[in-house]
């Protein structure tokens, strides 16, 4: 079974390649191994329209996010974002500012395309982790690491508040303030050990390989099931987490008033009566 994303469209990508290794798991490879990853402008509007054309692929029921060579990704390319900042208006202050507000909201919409698009997302995070990594592993649905990984929110070092993503999502993470604030404010390097303790990532790998085989395993797993429960739980997991209970509550009421009419449910039923697994059940592309 190949997806409608593994067509000719995709084969243009440059800084993203996308593998499909299993039925119905995409694998996006961040692809610039010589620069370590590192998130170029090509890479930023590839992300959005990867995964708006994934949200809308029936054949698609989970994503990998991995990077390719010795990183996961060294944040953004520092060199196009000095070229960026030099090439704003010269002569007025308030239009200098426009166009860089446009800019960074441009770059938000990379990993808000990621977070929203209703397929889950899993991080399999090798080696540096930083800066604008950060942001982006913060929009994933799911996060492992191997032994050798570290994270850095590094952004105050380069003389900048985080602005992708990072300081809004990760409080929400990781359970406590304190810890997002000091590495925020210091740009400490946090390594995999307590990147697990913290909940940042809720796997540690022993290598990438090992990583890798993990988390294509649980995307599998993820992709057996029916696509209206899993894509459900996302959408409605989501909404929660910036809301109060009730709202949450009142949602998934109105969400379930229709997809509880699914066939998927007397079909995950009598598979459960039969004493056989989701895997064997033939739900349905979404
Ligand atoms: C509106 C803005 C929104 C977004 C803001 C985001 C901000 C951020 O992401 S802040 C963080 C920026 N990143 C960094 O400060 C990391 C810089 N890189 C490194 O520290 C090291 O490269 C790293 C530890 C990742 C890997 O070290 P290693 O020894 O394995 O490799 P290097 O020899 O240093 O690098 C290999 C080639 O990759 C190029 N490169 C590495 N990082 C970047 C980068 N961020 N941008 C552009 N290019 C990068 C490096 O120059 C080498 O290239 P070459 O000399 O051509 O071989």
């Amino acid at each position: 079974m190949t997806s409608p994303m593994t067509s000719a469209a995709v084969q243009e990508l440059q800084s993203l390649r996308l593998l499909q290794e299993r039925p119905r798991v995409l694998h996006l490879q961040l692809h610039r191994p010589g620069k370590r990853n590192a998130l170029d402008l090509r890479c930023w509007r590839e992300l959005v329209q990867v995964f708006r054309d994934i949200a809308q692929d029936p054949e698609c029921r989970a994503v990998l996010i991995s990077g390719a060579g010795a990183a996961f990704t060294a944040g953004i390319d520092l060199a196009e974002l000095g070229s960026l900042l030099a090439a704003l208006p010269a002569q007025d202050a308030a239009r200098r500012a426009w166009a860089l507000r446009r800019h960074i909201l441009e770059f938000q919409q990379s990993f808000s395309a990621m977070e929203r698009c209703p397929k889950p997302v899993i991080a399999a995070v090798h080696g540096p982790c930083i800066g604008a990594g950060v942001d982006l592993i913060s929009a994933c649905d799911i996060r492992f690491c191997s032994q050798d990984a570290y994270f850095q929110v590094k952004e105050v070092d380069m003389g900048l508040a985080a602005d992708v993503g990072t300081l809004q999502r990760l409080p929400k993470i990781v359970g406590s303030q304190s810890l997002v604030n000091e590495l925020a404010f210091t740009a400490r390097i946090m390594r995999a050990p307590e990147a697990l303790s913290c909940g940042l990532v809720s796997r540690v790998l022993p290598d990438k390989a090992a990583l890798l085989e993990v988390a294509l395993e649980v995307a599998e797993a993820i992709a057996a099931r029916s696509p209206v429960a899993v894509q459900g739980t996302k959408v409605n997991l989501l909404y929660s987490r910036d809301r109060p209970v009730s709202e949450g509550l009142q949602h998934v009421a109105t969400w379930n008033m229709a997809m509880l009419q699914t066939e998927d449910i007397p079909k995950s039923v009598q598979a459960a009566l039969d004493k056989k697994g989701p895997e064997d059940v033939p739900f349905a592309k979404l």
